[in-house]
């Protein structure tokens, strides 16, 4: 059976620096416009992941495949592969010299043939769908942070991604404006029917947000479970690591 082009498949992933595993053997899948959350205590190997995932670096062992095609960094396959990809990265700042028009058409000026009128209806309209209709004339330097997060998920949007990746989104928010994008993740996901990849510790978000949930455990350099975090709470085989995570070391004594 031939797997939809957004879904990603990762296949005995080991992933490496040199000679420091970070993780061995992950298999997991993402279905299409799932929401899949991957989880983990800090440097367990959640931000590396995702540079796999997209293609920064290289898999020491193993293979990820988005529908049935292998996805190798630093092919023309992967560079057509990534023209799908929206990634919004921890450090992905938005440049300062430009105010958040020209930041979001940055991406439609480079990779499409749009008319500039065309352009501005476009960014016109992805800053609406991330709240900040008429703050297009901003610098980032004039907006909060809540506001920089979303206008660099407007950029991230710029193109029509048929994947998002997100990258600690709600870093350094206040837990209003990180619920804030948590539903704005899911808006976007329901309307670009995109499937979404989110690095997260944030519980909150995790349950607000995953419809699955993949742990990734720093002692053992594998992954522990792969499921929705209600469903790990409650079934007495989640690994109580996990288990302890999911609820803050709550439930220790269950
Ligand atoms: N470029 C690199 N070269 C060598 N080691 C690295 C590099 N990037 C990360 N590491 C190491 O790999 C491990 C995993 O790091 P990573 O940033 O993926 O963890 P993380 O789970 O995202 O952490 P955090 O939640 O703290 O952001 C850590 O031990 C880190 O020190």
């Amino acid at each position: 059976m031939s797997n939809s082009p957004d879904a990603i498949t990762v296949k005995n992933l080991t992933m490496a620096y040199g000679d420091y595993t970070v993780m061995r053997s992950l298999d997991f899948q993402v279905r299409r416009s799932e929401v899949k959350v991957i989880m983990g205590g800090s440097g367990c190997g959640k931000s590396t992941l995702l540079k796999h995932l997209i293609g920064l670096e290289q898999a020491a062992v193993g293979e990820i495949y988005y529908g049935d095609e292998p996805f190798v960094p630093d092919t023309p396959a992967a560079e057509r592969i990534r023209r799908r990809f929206g990634v919004s990265f921890q450090s992905g700042a938005l440049w300062s010299s430009m105010t958040l028009e020209e930041n979001v058409a940055l991406p439609l000026e480079q990779y499409t043939r749009l008319s500039a009128a065309e352009i501005r209806d476009v960014v016109d309209f992805k800053l609406s769908l991330v709240g900040l209709a008429g703050f297009g004339h901003r610098y980032p330097s004039e907006l909060s942070g809540g506001m920089q997060k979303r206008a660099g998920l407007a950029r991230a949007i710029a193109l029509d991604p048929h994947i998002l990746f997100f990258d600690e989104p709600s870093a350094g928010l206040d837990p209003l404006s990180s619920r804030r994008l948590d539903d704005l993740i899911l808006q976007l996901r329901d309307a670009l029917g995109a499937t979404v990849v989110v690095v997260t510790h944030e519980l909150a978000s995790i349950f607000a947000i995953a419809d699955t949930a993949l742990f990734l455990d720093v002692e053992s350099k594998t992954a522990l479970c792969d499921g929705n975090p209600n469903d790990l709470i409650d079934d007495p085989d989640t690994d109580p690591k996990v288990r302890q995570f999911l609820t803050r070391g709550d439930r220790d004594n269950d």
